[in-house]
């Protein structure tokens, strides 16, 4: 049980999925741990991010998957129910209430405090309760440790008329109840090709303005193209090379939104989402009385320990350390921070923390799975080819036509799609794989397996994938590599 002090062993800020983590491993731990929201628990991913844009996905990437499938293709041939779509979104995220989070915490026995947190010196953390709640700052302190895992938010340029326009974020874009007839979308990244492949499928008209050269450039380059082809074929309009220089909305936010581009040329709207990157929550967390700078990355050694702090007490795991802003991983590293933290507190003076030691993080470099649900599905684990050439590796890229896989022509009539994996020789096993398809997103963790794995090239000979399905797709980028 909790103590009923506010003496904590463990404090955690923020209750997103990597703070509800770590806080569970300290807990399970025998620590006693309290956790601090200033919104809602279960974070950004639960209410604003994975689970509603994955929730308005669901139906569009089921739809154009049955119009590959003869005999299906003329049952789905109408639009989507947006109001269900809508629906089933707000059953996903709970209707924006945190009660289900507050009946595991309990059980987990973790205490939460309700409140803005911000540390007031070494480990010692002040908690601003939230508005109209009528309670008074509450101080905290931690005898072990303070675990800063606050998340980001919505980065936006600054551009004139921006914040008069009221664009859409990444919360409006997942939280809409809905369509609008014209949506732009500034940026390249997952957000905008997401939201874009969601979009267009609930039947906006969407124009996605891309300041590079393509889609998804942090992703092996064949990837964008083939979401940024399936886009146009949807009927949305992907252009390249276009920077936005200013936003106006004179009739106010129900009225159209015009933005300029740096040619000079206008373009109008009834929504303009910015997915143009995050932006840590460190601007408001007490981090200069602790001598650090506030407002940026939170840099942390593999057992996810802020570096520079003196004692070693301060930790920060998820999006706010900038090691990978995903959900999987940040959880990843609240497992690996709440062992570590668990264990200096038992007194261990040295823990593994080699590569891939029980207490370090080494998948973050070597084994980064994502999928990116976009029509087609992206999914991809370690290093592009780009990328491995940059660190002076010894490769050899294999690429094959996914269509050629038996159960993929059987999974859908013209499948289109593609996969590569990187082999390094020097090493004899995979540091990447990338698959793009309808289906791809249940192969990625064989991929990621073998890739943090470091499973030789030919023991992976022997890896038998089933016939007919997808998976085969394995069988014949070992032969194309074996010849
Ligand atoms: C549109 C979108 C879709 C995404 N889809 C996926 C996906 O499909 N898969 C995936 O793996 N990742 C996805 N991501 C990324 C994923 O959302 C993040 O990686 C994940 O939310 C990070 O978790 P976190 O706990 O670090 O931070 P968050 O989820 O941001 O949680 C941080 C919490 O801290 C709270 N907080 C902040 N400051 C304070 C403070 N001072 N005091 C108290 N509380 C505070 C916040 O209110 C919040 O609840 C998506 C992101 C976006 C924007
Ligand atoms: N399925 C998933 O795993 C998933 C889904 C969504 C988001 N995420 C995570 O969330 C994070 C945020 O996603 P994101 O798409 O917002 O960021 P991102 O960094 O992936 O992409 C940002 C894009 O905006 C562009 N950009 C930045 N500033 C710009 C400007 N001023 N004008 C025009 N373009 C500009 C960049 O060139 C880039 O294309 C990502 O790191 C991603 O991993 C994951």
């Amino acid at each position: 049980m909790n103590q009923a002090t506010d003496e904590y062993d463990v404090i955690v800020l923020g209750a997103g999925p990597v703070g509800e983590n770590l806080a569970d491993r300290a807990r399970a731990a025998g620590l006693s741990t309290a956790i601090v929201e200033r919104e809602l628990v279960g974070g950004e991913c639960s209410y604003w991010a994975c689970v509603p844009s994955k929730a308005l996905l669901r139906p569009v990437l089921a739809r154009a998957e049955a119009r590959q499938v003869p005999g299906l293709r003329e049952a789905v041939g109408g639009s989507l129910a947006a109001a269900d779509v809508f629906a089933h979104r707000d059953k996903q995220v709970g209707n924006w209430k945190d009660d289900g989070a507050l009946t595991w915490l309990e059980s987990a026995g973790i205490d939460l405090v309700r409140g803005h947190g911000r540390l007031v010196g070494p480990r010692r953390v002040a908690v601003t309760p939230p508005d109209g709640s009528g309670g008074g700052e509450r101080a905290l302190t931690a005898r072990h440790a303070v675990a800063v895992c606050t998340g980001t938010r919505a980065a936006l340029p600054d551009m004139p008329g921006i914040a008069e326009a009221r664009p859409w974020t990444s919360r409006e874009a997942t939280s809409a109840g809905a369509v609008p007839d014209r949506l732009i979308i500034v940026g390249g990244g997952v957000v905008a090709a997401e939201m874009a492949t969601a979009w267009c499928g609930l039947g906006s008209r969407v124009t996605v303005l891309v300041r590079g050269s393509g889609l998804l450039n942090r992703i092996e380059p064949f990837a964008g193209e083939l979401v940024a082809e399936t886009l146009r074929e949807a009927g949305a309009e992907i252009r390249t090379g276009t920077s936005v220089k200013g936003l106006a909305r004179p009739g106010g936010v129900e009225g159209p939104v015009t933005v300029t581009l740096e040619s000079g040329e206008q373009l109008e709207a009834d929504e303009v989402l910015f997915a143009t990157g995050r932006a840590p929550h460190t601007a408001d967390v007490g981090l200069e009385t602790v001598g650090l700078e506030p407002g940026g990355w939170l840099t942390v050694d593999e057992t996810c320990r802020v570096t520079d702090v003196p004692d070693g007490w301060l930790y920060a795991a998820g999006d706010v350390n900038h090691r990978a802003l995903l959900t999987h991983q940040g959880k990843y590293q609240a497992r690996i921070a709440g062992a570590a933290i668990a264990a200096r507190a038992r007194g261990v003076e040295r823990l593994d923390t080699g590569r891939w030691g029980e207490y370090a993080t080494t998948a973050d470099e070597a084994a980064v799975p994502q999928v990116v649900f976009t029509d087609p599905e992206v999914a991809a684990v370690g290093l592009t080819a780009e990328q491995a050439e940059s660190e002076g590796r010894d490769i050899r890229v294999v690429d094959y036509d996914m269509g050629q896989v038996e159960g993929a022509a059987l999974y859908a009539d013209g499948y289109r799609g593609r996969a590569r994996m990187v082999v390094d020789l020097d090493r004899g096993h995979l540091i990447g794989v990338t698959f793009v398809g309808p289906g791809v997103s249940e192969l990625l963790h064989s991929a990621t397996v073998a890739v943090a794995g470091e499973v030789p090239v030919d023991r992976l000979w022997h890896a038998v994938p089933s016939f007919p399905t997808i998976s085969e797709i394995w069988l014949r980028l070992l032969e194309a590599y074996r010849g």
